[in-house]
């Protein structure tokens, strides 16, 4: 099978594959350990993850420029710089109606879907045994900052209450402060639960609303349940990865082709890296002309975390100006490690809401990058 082919193979098959291979991971008992390492609120998943379009694009766009130059075709290379605007043009647009909104005040495409399929911004604080309810928000961190915000909004509108709804309010917010400044279950008998968890509800979205979108939900301390939620984070990082992937048909083998030719200089600022420990140095100032024992301690000890310092400056730079495929194919491989983890973690998704974020991404990147293929095979 030609290059070329193999890469095709790879580009189509290595978002199923990962989805595929974290259910496999599920099946054999494998998954309990991986889900132990997923942090929803963790630097990896804040910053990176969920902005993930935003460093794809960075990185993306920089390899594209970096590596745009073709040898005495200058016309071909802007050529395919207008092709790559082209096709990112289509999937940040895909990306943005699909996960951040399609127009002013009407939600992104996976919460229209999960809307129409019964889905609700749901306020079941108390279960029936009058506890906090576990499902509510998944962690106590995320409970005690969702009962935080209620309470503030049931405080802020205490005035606005008719005389029926006061006696609901008072038991309300007082069920809230004793969660909050206990942190234990409150004193909810099972009858009151269900009264009190409609109150608030009630008045979330009568004084937060609408609360039409998974973002606003969620901002508003409210829980996404309900209806068919395609996944984000599946829908992200297959867009991501097949975008990455898809360009990198662009200028792979040049890119790679000149890493290569690199490789000694690259492996030698790697290996200075290492070449700066304080016994190593000490050692060498030993010598014919030994030096005073000052002197010593200060090649030993200052030096080489400066040297290290400036010889991670350099291989950082090198990296960035001159390879900067190397950053292209560790963010893929990040991308592909949080989809396996997102697949892994069967409890936020429904293996159907996995497969709607996996088709949301696949079919849109499938068709841009497959109408290319001919330009494409020619690179
Ligand atoms: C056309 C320009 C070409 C040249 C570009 C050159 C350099 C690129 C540099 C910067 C990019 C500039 C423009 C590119 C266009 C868009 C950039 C994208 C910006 C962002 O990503 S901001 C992040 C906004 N999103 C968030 O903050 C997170 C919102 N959350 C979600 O989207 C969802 O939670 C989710 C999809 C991550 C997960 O879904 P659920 O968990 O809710 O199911
Ligand atoms: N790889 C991952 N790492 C950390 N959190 C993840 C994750 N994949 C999914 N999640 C979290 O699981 C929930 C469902 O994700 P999704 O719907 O995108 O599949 C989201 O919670 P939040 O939306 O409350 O942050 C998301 O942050």
């Amino acid at each position: 099978m030609s290059s070329s082919k193999w890469f095709n193979a790879v580009h189509l098959l290595v978002c199923p594959v990962t989805v595929l291979l974290g259910y496999l991971i599920n099946a054999y008992g494998y998954g309990t350990a991986l889900q132990a390492t997923l942090n929803k609120d963790g630097l990896v998943n804040a910053v990176f993850v969920k902005k993930g379009w935003f460093w794809t694009s960075l990185v993306g766009w920089w390899c594209i420029i970096r590596y745009r130059a073709v040898p005495g075709a200058t016309g071909r290379g802007r050529r395919r710089i207008a092709q790559s605007l082209k096709r990112y043009t289509i999937l940040t647009v895909w990306w943005y109606v699909f996960t951040q909104g399609i127009w002013f005040g009407v939600g992104p495409i996976m919460d229209l879907v999960f809307v129409y399929t019964g889905g609700h911004c749901h306020y079941d604080v108390f279960d029936n045994a009058g506890h906090v309810n576990q499902d509510f928000q998944g962690s106590v961190t995320r409970t005690q900052r969702a009962l935080a915000l209620i309470h503030n909004v049931l405080t802020l509108h205490g005035d606005d209450q008719d005389h029926h709804e006061k006696k609901l309010w008072s038991r309300s917010v007082g069920s809230i402060q004793d969660v909050l400044q206990t942190a234990e279950s409150a004193n909810v008998t099972a009858s009151a639960a269900a009264g009190i968890n409609s109150f608030i509800h009630d008045q979330m979205h009568r004084w937060q609303g609408p609360l039409t979108t998974s973002a606003q939900c969620r901002r508003f301390g409210g829980h996404w349940a309900g209806g068919h939620d395609p996944s984000g984070h599946v829908f992200l990082t297959t867009l991501m990865c097949m975008f990455l992937l898809g360009e990198l048909r662009v200028f792979g083998r040049r890119a790679l082709a000149h890493l290569y030719a690199q490789k000694w200089h690259l492996l030698g600022m790697v290996t200075r890296l290492f070449d700066t420990g304080p016994l190593w140095t000490w050692r060498r100032c030993g010598g014919a002309r030994p030096m005073s024992c000052g002197a010593r301690l200060w090649r030993a000890l200052v030096e080489p975390p400066v040297a290290c310092a400036a010889a991670l400056l350099r291989l950082t730079r090198c990296i960035a100006c001159d390879h900067p495929v190397v950053v292209l194919l560790a963010l893929l491989v990040t991308w592909l490690w949080q989809l396996l983890l997102t697949a892994v973690a069967s409890h936020f998704h429904t293996v159907r809401e996995h497969i709607s974020g996996l088709l949301a991404a696949y079919l849109v990147t499938g068709v841009v990058y497959a109408r290319d293929a001919a330009a494409l095979r020619l690179v």
